[in-house]
């Protein structure tokens, strides 16, 4: 028996949207997830298509990605798989969690909480990782969410993406991201979700944090040459310019002497914003940087 309900079936680009839930393991709440299964996916036959696992930001839940970045289109026209998570886990029943916009509820980071109230059911990190992608693989068998993935995000699912990508080497084919949040210990939304999911010990915040985690990077095992990491951000993002909120810069400069030292291929991009016209405009370039890297 499946152990996803579905909500409903959408047809989209002469595929399928499915919205789904299911009840997880990881955060003790039923979680919903959406997942564009492109014309070329069939159920009968044995071939496996590839698979965009896209990550979104504080405030948003699986529609968001689906409805705006265009992805589906792109997956259509050229055969793989989209999966879009939602951002935390959803009444949990925690005091505080609905409060703020960039905390609690839509705002989950991406981490596994250490920290009471939050360690119970926050933990996006390992929900999305071991739980939801397996599971994924199980049920829909020839969508690869398991050997042929590769991982992009926005903003607070851009950080989400690179984190993934830097700390699990040749879990994913390729990583991108639109606007990411690129050192989140030094900024106030990391600030503020590191230090109630994760607590004071700066040492554990730095375990999320990609400026960090690029230090002791050792490549990924997947890519024989020209491993990137692409990133567009516009410079008219107000959480950039206004906020100093996602420091692009930081994490070419941190990348400098290792792995990924010239990789990082962050692309500023003149009058864009924050929005999903930003992301939309770019996801053509972010669809064919990865089908570099996936095998189709
Ligand atoms: N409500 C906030 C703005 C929140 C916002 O802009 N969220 C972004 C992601 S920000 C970083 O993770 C987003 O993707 N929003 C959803 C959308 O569809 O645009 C405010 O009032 O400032």
């Amino acid at each position: 028996m499946s152990k996803f309900t579905i909500k409903e079936t959408i047809s989209l680009f002469d595929g399928k949207l499915l919205k789904l839930s299911h009840e997880s393991t990881s955060t003790k709440t039923s979680m919903d997830v959406n997942i564009y299964l492109p014309p070329q996916y069939e159920e009968s036959n044995n071939k496996e298509i590839p698979v965009i696992l896209y990550l979104a930001g504080l405030t948003c839940s699986p529609q968001n990605g689906a409805e705006k970045s265009f992805l589906p289109y792109f997956a259509s026209k050229k055969g793989f798989g989209v999966i879009f998570p939602d951002t935390s886990p959803r009444g949990a029943g925690i005091k505080g969690e609905d409060e703020n916009w960039d905390f609690g509820t839509g705002a989950g980071f991406y981490v596994d909480s250490l920290v009471e109230p939050w360690k119970e059911n926050y933990n996006m990190y390992s929900y999305i990782l071991k739980e939801l992608l397996p599971l994924i693989k199980i049920e829909f068998k020839n969508l690869d969410s398991i050997n042929n993935i590769s991982i992009t995000g926005h903003s607070m699912g851009g950080y989400g993406a690179i984190m993934m990508y830097l700390r699990n080497p040749g879990k994913f084919k390729s990583c991108s991201a639109f606007a990411p949040i690129c050192n989140p210990s030094i900024v106030p939304w990391g600030e503020k979700c590191f230090g109630n999911y994760l607590g004071n010990d700066k040492s554990e915040w730095y375990k999320y944090d990609p400026c960090y985690l690029i230090k002791e990077y050792l490549g990924n095992p997947l890519i024989k040459n020209d491993e990137k990491i692409l990133i567009h951000v516009g410079s008219k993002d107000p959480f950039d310019f206004r906020d100093n909120q996602l420091r692009c810069k930081n994490l070419v400069e941190s990348a400098k002497n290792t792995k990924l030292d010239g990789k990082i291929d962050l692309k500023i991009v003149e009058g864009y914003d924050h929005s999903y016209y930003f992301i939309s405009t770019f996801v053509p370039e972010h669809v064919e940087f990865h089908l570099k890297y996936l095998t189709k």
